[in-house]
Formats: structure tokens, sequence, C-alpha cells
């Protein structure tokens, strides 16, 4: 990647490099009788960013909530920088922990500003009382987050609309406007929910250096994301949820090439799928037909009318195997 890390200054929730930040042991939800999460071990370190993928519904939301204290786990233990984290999102994110959430929740009648300094209140000492009799104390503090929300639009590429309304910015720069608003906590790590989800491919190659960047800060990432793309270029270790248990973790060359990540996407071949001697069967009896009477056309080919046409088809459906997320996305287009 191309982020340059020499000119980068570090966040105030930084940790050491190499650290643990997030450890997370046997992390299991349950709603009722069903198990939406089963006994999750994750580690996230300082200087890391870590993916998490998985089908549609394995458990991935569930356990960001369970991180974040929106659900406090059925069974297991989040720890944040060796300390247990009380089941209180507030607590949560006073400990260090911010997050984005996968629909984008900002406030959408007030301004960019506004926004990233409710972000800030975590970090604010002034009182109720403070902020009601708005003495020196109030107006100091009040002037010093200002800069420091300033400072994160700058960051983020928003400092120009600090002033707009944020329901009136385009999509992707409302995704923006959420990290803004969760980097105003100062985390030590942050969760980021789909961070690219409805995005163009230049607003989430933006994101993604925008994510590097975070990094290089010295916060830690935990990312939610189905384009694989995107994961696979981002993340330093990959997590793969399935059906809430933990399938594969490693180096994405790893994850990408483990032929369980495939079957969990994909699907397990159905029973009784022809095997190889069965198809190599059919194809002998194809050409042996074709042989015999080389002017035949071809059922397939006859019924979509062009030589063509059969394979653009099986074009698009292996593009569609390789990113399931894009189907995913086209189907839910589809469906709006
Ligand atoms: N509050 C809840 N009550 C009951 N069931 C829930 C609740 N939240 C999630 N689930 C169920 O838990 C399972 C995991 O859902 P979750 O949203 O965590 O999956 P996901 O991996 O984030 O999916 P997606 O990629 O579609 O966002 C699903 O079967 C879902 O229906």
């Amino acid at each position: 990647m191309t982020t340059d890390t020499t000119t980068k200054d570090t966040a105030p929730g930084a940790t050491d490099p190499g650290r643990t930040v997030l450890d997370a042991r046997g992390v299991t939800m349950r709603f009722g009788g069903l198990t939406a999460v089963r006994g999750v071990d994750l580690t996230v370190n300082s200087g890391e960013i870590v993916g998490l993928i998985g089908p549609n519904g394995a458990g991935k939301t569930t356990f960001f909530n369970c991180l974040t204290g929106l659900y406090i786990p059925t069974e297991g233990e989040v720890r944040f920088k060796d300390k247990v984290l009380p089941p209180k999102s507030f607590k949560v994110t006073a400990a260090g922990i911010a997050r984005t959430f996968q629909n984008i929740r900002l406030f959408a009648n007030m301004t960019v500003l506004e926004n990233v300094l409710v972000g800030r209140h975590t970090r604010t000492k002034e009182g109720f009382w403070s902020a009601v009799l708005r003495g020196p104390g109030f107006h100091r503090a009040e002037a010093t987050s200002r800069e420091r929300a300033m400072e994160l639009l700058e960051f983020v590429g928003l400092a120009a609309k600090a002033d707009h309304v944020a329901r009136n910015l385009p999509y992707g720069e409302q995704r923006k406007l959420e990290i803004a608003r969760a980097l105003a906590s100062e985390p030590g790590l942050l969760l980021l929910d789909e961070p690219t989800a409805g995005m163009n491919p230049q607003e989430t190659r933006a994101t993604e250096e925008l994510v590097l960047a975070i990094r290089d800060k010295g916060i830690a990432v935990l990312v939610i994301e189905h384009d694989m793309r995107f994961i696979f270029n981002l993340c330093d270790r990959v997590a793969v949820l399935v059906q809430g248990e933990k399938l594969v973790e490693g180096d994405p060359a790893t994850v990408q090439g483990d032929d369980r990540v495939v079957a969990a996407y994909l699907g397990e071949p159905f029973e009784n799928a022809p095997g190889a001697e069965e198809v190599a069967e059919v194809e002998a009896a194809e050409a042996h037909a074709h042989a015999a009477d080389p002017d035949a056309v071809d059922g397939a080919d006859a019924a979509d009318g062009a030589d063509s046409a059969p394979s653009e088809t099986s074009g698009v459906d292996e593009a569609r195997q390789e990113n399931p997320d894009e189907a995913r996305r086209e189907n839910e287009e589809n469906d709006r």
C-alpha cells in the first residue's frame, strides 16, 4: 500500500505497536434458541487491520455488538488493553473502542462539525453545571473540542463542509463523517461495519486510503466488509465467520486459498453431484456424436441462438462466483 506513514502523527488513543488491544475469548451470543455467535476467539493488535468476513447472517454484526457493549455475550469475555470491558456502550466508548454502523447513523439535521462534536462527549470533562452556566472552563473546553473536530474533518477530507447539514452530504461523505465522529472519541480500536456499502469504486478506494491512514496513526482497526477486494487489499489478517463460528483465520492469501471459505460462500457441492468420471463420460459421448455429424447444432447453443451467448453468460456467472458480494448487491438492487 502507498500510504506514507512517516509524516503521520500519532492519535491520542494510540497504543504501542504490536500490543494486543482487543482480546475476545469464547464469545457466544444466543437469541432464544438461535446461537448467532458460538465460541469465537479473536485478537486485534495495535498497528493491525483485521477483517471479519462471512456470508449473510454469519453473525458478524452480532459479534461487533458483543464487542461494543450493545449486547452482553451469553458466554465469553471481551478484554480491551487487558481490562474486561463493561457491558455498556458508552463505557466501552470511553474505554477506547469506537464504531460505525452498517446503516449510517448520523444526526441528519445537525451540521457536519456538530456531528463530530457529539462524538467528543466521552472526552470532555465539563459537566452539566459548567454547560448550563457557560463559565470560562466550558468555553475553553468547547474551543479545544472544536479545534480537534476540525482537525478530524481535515483528516477525512471534509473540513470545507464543516457547516453543511449532514443530510445534504453525498453518501460517501456521510460514511466519512461517521468515521470522523467515531475518531472524535479518541479510540485505540475502531470497528467499521461495512464501511464501503453502497459506495462506487472511487469512494471505496478513498475509504481504503482513509483506513490505512487511521492505522498509521496507531489505531487498530477491525472491519466487516462484503467487498472481498477491499478486504484482501487492506487487511493484515482476516477471520471468517460461518454460521456463528470462526471457520478460518490467517493472512489474506491463506484465507483466499482455503477451499472451506469458497465452499462457505458458494455452498457445499450438492449430494450425488456428478463426479469427474461421469463428466468425462458425457463429454466423450458428446465428442463422439459431434465427430459422427459435425454439422449438427448443439442443443444448448441452439437454445441460446448464438455460439457466443453461453460463454458470455457463464463469464458473468464466474465473475459472480469470484465475487459473491457483487451478486448479493445486484440482487438487492433488483429487489428494490
Ligand atoms: N436481536 C436479534 N434477535 C434475534 N436474532 C438475531 C438478532 N440479531 C441477529 N440475529 C440473528 O443472528 C444471526 C446473525 O445475524 P448478524 O446480523 O449478526 O449476521 P451478519 O453476519 O452480520 O449478516 P449480514 O452480513 O447480512 O449483515 C442471523 O440469523 C440473525 O437473524
